[in-house]
């Protein structure tokens, strides 16, 4: 039996996909085999040797020490995508919230009192403190055109916004996905001196730490509008507040708040909402749940963001699987320990990404603990796995 440790709720679809006669999953285990989670920080938590994959159940991967897992040949799944439609819709809300006024607007709605005719008169005259502006007179700066940013662009553009996007490590993929109504900026500040609204779509890493920062913000015009739903830190929060309270900025819509955030008017804050939705939750359950299982069971890697894509048939003898440091004349040791151990090979596969390698090998014939040992203890490799 497979041991799953799940560190969030999961959802139930995602983990119908572990079949119950092979699988126990549960939120305490002392030796899992594998491990599901959503936004559980994962950085200060003691992960046991037994630990073979992590499943991310999302897009982002900042909580999971992923260096580390690396180093020991532990691939990290996520699920690329499969949240990417509920975030989009979370932003369109959020622009439309930020230029419409639709909180405070709520807010007074929610005061007036009184019979039906002092109401109605009660609300002609407050409308006019709400008025807002249309998109399409506005111009949006996505930064990160990846699943979600090239979506946001893509409906914004749709909603008749000028969009310009901006990312200089766009995937193929995405590029064929993007509107070819979206302008691409030459750089950063090109973006920003252009752009009434910007919304982020980028990981947070060391190179997007405070991206958005008091001079950015700075050359953008006046009354613009931010929209950060990829992760607190991406932006610098004193410089939006700033920009805020001296009115160059009209609205801030975030979805990581803070206590200093939640304190401010022009600051509409959703609780981590963005991939919170059944439909979000299932796809990305059911996508990283199938690929826990299919490297479990057969050493297929698919969606690792730090171990290279390895998809091999599975033929009818053992598998041994072998995640090294990408460095030369790995294959060539294993292939000497199985032919000194007389095992014919009969398939191989051999990919690598950076600085990490993953060899998949079929082998005919029976396979002992010691052949594992000594391809473990070749220098450079990280983990090794013989599945039956
Ligand atoms: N609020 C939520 O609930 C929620 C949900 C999903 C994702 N997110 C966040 O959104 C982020 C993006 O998600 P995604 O699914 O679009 O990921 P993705 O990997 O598909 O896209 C990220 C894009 O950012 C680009 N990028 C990286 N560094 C950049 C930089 N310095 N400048 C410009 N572009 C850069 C990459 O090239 C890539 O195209 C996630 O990492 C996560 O932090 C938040
Ligand atoms: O990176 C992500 O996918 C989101 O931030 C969603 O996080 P959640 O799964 O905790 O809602």
């Amino acid at each position: 039996m497979y041991k799953i440790l799940t560190l969030n709720n999961i959802s139930v679809k995602g983990l119908k996909r572990l079949p119950q006669d092979r699988y126990e999953i549960a939120s305490e285990f002392t030796t899992p085999d594998a491990i599901l989670l959503r936004s559980f920080k994962m950085h200060d938590m003691e992960i046991p040797d037994t630990v073979a994959a992590i499943g991310r159940a999302g897009a982002g991967v900042n909580n999971i020490p992923v260096d580390k897992m690396t180093a020991r040949g532990v691939p990290v799944f996520n699920a690329p995508g499969a949240n990417a439609n509920a975030v989009k819709e979370l932003v369109v809300a959020g622009l439309l919230m930020a230029v419409r006024n639709i909180y405070p607007a709520m807010q007074f709605a929610g005061t007036l009192e009184g019979d039906d005719a002092k109401i109605s008169k009660e609300v002609e005259a407050g409308k006019k403190n709400y008025v807002g502006s249309e998109l399409p007179s506005k111009t949006l700066g996505v930064i990160g055109l990846g699943a979600i940013g090239v979506r946001v662009a893509n409906a914004a553009s749709a909603l008749g916004m000028k969009v310009v996007g901006y990312d200089p490590k766009i995937s193929v993929q995405s590029a064929w996905k993007l509107s070819r109504k979206v302008e691409q900026a030459v750089s950063l500040d090109h973006l920003f001196s252009q752009c009434d609204c910007i919304s982020v779509h980028v990981p947070l890493i060391d190179a997007t730490k405070g991206l958005v920062n008091a001079e950015r913000i700075a050359m953008m015009p006046a009354g613009g509008v931010i929209v950060n739903l990829a992760r607190g830190g991406i932006c610098d929060d004193d410089a939006v507040l700033a920009a805020l309270d001296s009115g160059h900025l009209q609205s801030y819509v975030i979805d990581f708040p803070t206590g200093q955030l939640l304190q401010h008017k022009k600051v509409i804050s959703f609780p981590h909402l963005g991939a919170s939705t059944e439909e979000a939750e299932e796809n990305c359950a059911i996508m990283v749940a199938d690929q826990v299982r299919e490297y479990l069971e057969d050493g297929t890697i698919r969606n690792s963001v730090n171990f290279p894509e390895a998809v091999m048939p599975r033929g009818s003898g053992k598998r041994i699987t072998v995640a090294n440091n990408n460095v030369p004349n790995m294959v060539g040791q294993i292939s000497t320990i199985l032919a000194d151990a007389g095992l014919n090979i009969a398939d191989l596969l051999n990919k690598s990404r950076g600085d990490a390698a993953y060899t998949i090998i079929d082998v005919d014939g029976d396979v002992a603990d010691s052949v594992i040992q000594s391809i473990r203890d070749i220098d450079g490799v990280l983990s090794v796995r013989l599945l039956g």
